[in-house]
């Protein structure tokens, strides 16, 4: 073979499928040289069939916030301060942000929820309205839209960052959990079957994204785990985690929970964001 070998669109397409079907780079590349591929170019067709299988960001699902991570930064600007890009996952879609909220906003929100926190309700699955449940021993409050000045600070700064229209957002809930305390895994978005769900459902449609802000750092325990991924994200004060979920189906591996608090308390403050105009 001469030494301009060319990778062909269909030898790019096989790579990429053996690459997911779990075989090594060294194999394939091996291969390719049996094949009479000099090794170069081998080693050169098999890096570039890993890069393109790699998560695309301008392939995002279109209709669910997302940050903008086209340009492969680091740092996001958040239009008043600068947020970090910690961890980026593209199934679960979750994205990990650093430095969301400065520490005398996590303070701020905490002070103003306290005086108005009461124990966690969910969505009742049997009748209409929410009640008091066993799996969720957190207690909790919601602001609404603009509060204070804070909240709409942050509630700016979460429309930019994730670019999605502020008005999608529900209310900011805040989440107080002690020692022991925790919310099972669940889903964010609400389940057809539920007695509730049509009612809901009125008022802006499905949600389709969560960002969960910690507003202090527990001591021990309280992590967010994604149990299908046996992926955790430790609660440090200033960071938040997003997760989306463009269908209300669990093939969005967006089962998540707050894990008990071994020692210390655990603060977070939550918005929900909507398919449409959350009135
Ligand atoms: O406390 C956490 O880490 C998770 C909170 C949560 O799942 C929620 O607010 O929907
Ligand atoms: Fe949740």
């Amino acid at each position: 073979m001469s030494t301009t070998q060319s990778v062909t669109p269909e030898l790019k397409k096989w790579l990429r499928e053996q690459l997911i079907a779990g075989q090594s780079s060294v194999d394939l590349v091996q291969s390719m040289v049996k094949a009479g591929w000099h090794q170069k170019v081998a080693l050169e067709a098999v890096a570039a069939a890993k890069l393109d299988n790699w998560f695309k960001p301008e392939e995002a699902t279109p209709g669910v916030p997302e940050p903008d991570l086209r340009r492969g930064g680091c740092v996001l600007d958040a239009g008043d301060r600068q947020v970090q890009v910690l961890m980026v996952v593209e199934r679960p879609r979750v994205v990990v942000l650093g430095g969301f909220l400065d520490d005398l906003e996590c303070d701020a929100l905490v002070e103003a929820a306290r005086p108005r926190m009461s124990r966690s309700e969910t969505v009742s699955e049997v009748q209409d309205g929410s009640e008091v449940n066993m799996a969720r021993t957190s207690r909790g409050m919601f602001f609404e839209r603009g509060a204070n000045d804070v909240v709409s600070r942050v509630e700016a700064r979460i429309a930019r960052v994730l670019n999605w229209p502020l008005e999608n957002g529900e209310g900011i809930q805040v989440l107080h959990y002690q020692p022991g305390a925790e919310y099972q895994p669940h889903y964010d978005y609400f389940d057809a079957r539920h007695a509730s769900t049509a009612s809901i459902l009125k008022r802006g449609g499905q949600r389709v994204g969560t960002l969960v802000m910690y507003l202090n750092t527990p001591l021990r325990g309280g992590a967010t785990t994604f149990p299908e991924s046996k992926m955790a994200v430790q609660p440090i004060k200033g960071n938040a985690v997003f997760f989306s979920y463009p269908t209300p189906d669990p093939s969005t591996l967006t089962l998540h929970g707050g894990a008990p608090v071994l020692e210390g308390e655990k603060w977070v403050a939550t918005k929900w964001m909507r398919q449409g105009r959350f009135a």
